[in-house]
């Protein structure tokens, strides 16, 4: 359990485990992501900073609905059966590979994953940043961060996954970031493109 500096569990259900690829793997994995055809995430007539490309499922935003993609390319194999092992967890549960660049001024405002998914386990590549957490209490809201280093995995289960929104600030400096979901119970993926 990732803990702050007072030594209190950020928010139940955020994990993290650092050093998990090692620079020299960071880098082939930041060439392969920057080599995707990533598209700025768009919704309705809002245009986000961050570029993204999805693997295995996608969502359609306008529709509100899951929908297939190309399937997972062989290069993240090997990072999403780590991160099926961080999170215990089958590898072809984590249905999805969303990949991220946040070059300077791209973040990513408050929101929960969507319900449709479950599991939420993320790898972070480039500069640190930081994952602020915040929970709506009677006239405030209760407010959490927890750093995100390169090279480590984190984990959003339970409340922190549930309950709690999370968001990044605007980077300074690029980010890459590869987020693995599963579908929630109940839920199916789409069959692959
Ligand atoms: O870049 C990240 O690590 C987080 C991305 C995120 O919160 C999302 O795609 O839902
Ligand atoms: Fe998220």
């Amino acid at each position: 359990m990732t803990r702050d500096l007072f030594g209190l569990a950020v928010v139940p259900g955020f994990e993290s485990v650092s050093e998990i690829v090692t620079p020299e793997q960071e880098r082939a994995l930041i060439t392969q992501i920057d080599a995707c055809a990533l598209e700025p995430f768009r919704f309705q007539r809002w245009l986000g900073k961050r570029l993204t490309a999805s693997f295995g499922v996608g969502y359609d935003f306008a529709r509100g609905r899951v929908e297939a993609a190309d399937p997972l390319p062989d290069w993240l194999l090997p990072i999403r059966a780590r991160a099926a092992a961080f999170a215990r967890l089958a590898p072809e549960a984590l249905v999805q590979a969303l990949v991220i660049r946040y070059d300077p001024g791209a973040g990513i405002g408050w929101h929960r994953d969507r319900p449709v998914y479950e599991h939420v386990v993320g790898l972070s590549l480039g500069a640190p940043a930081i994952l602020r957490l915040r929970r709506r209490k009677p006239g405030h809201f209760e407010r959490r961060s927890a750093p995100l280093e390169p090279r480590a995995l984190y984990r959003l289960s339970g409340e922190a996954r549930h309950i709690w929104e999370h968001s990044i600030v605007e980077m300074t400096q690029t980010r890459w970031s590869i987020t693995f979901r599963s579908m929630a119970d109940g839920v199916r993926a789409p069959d692959p493109r």
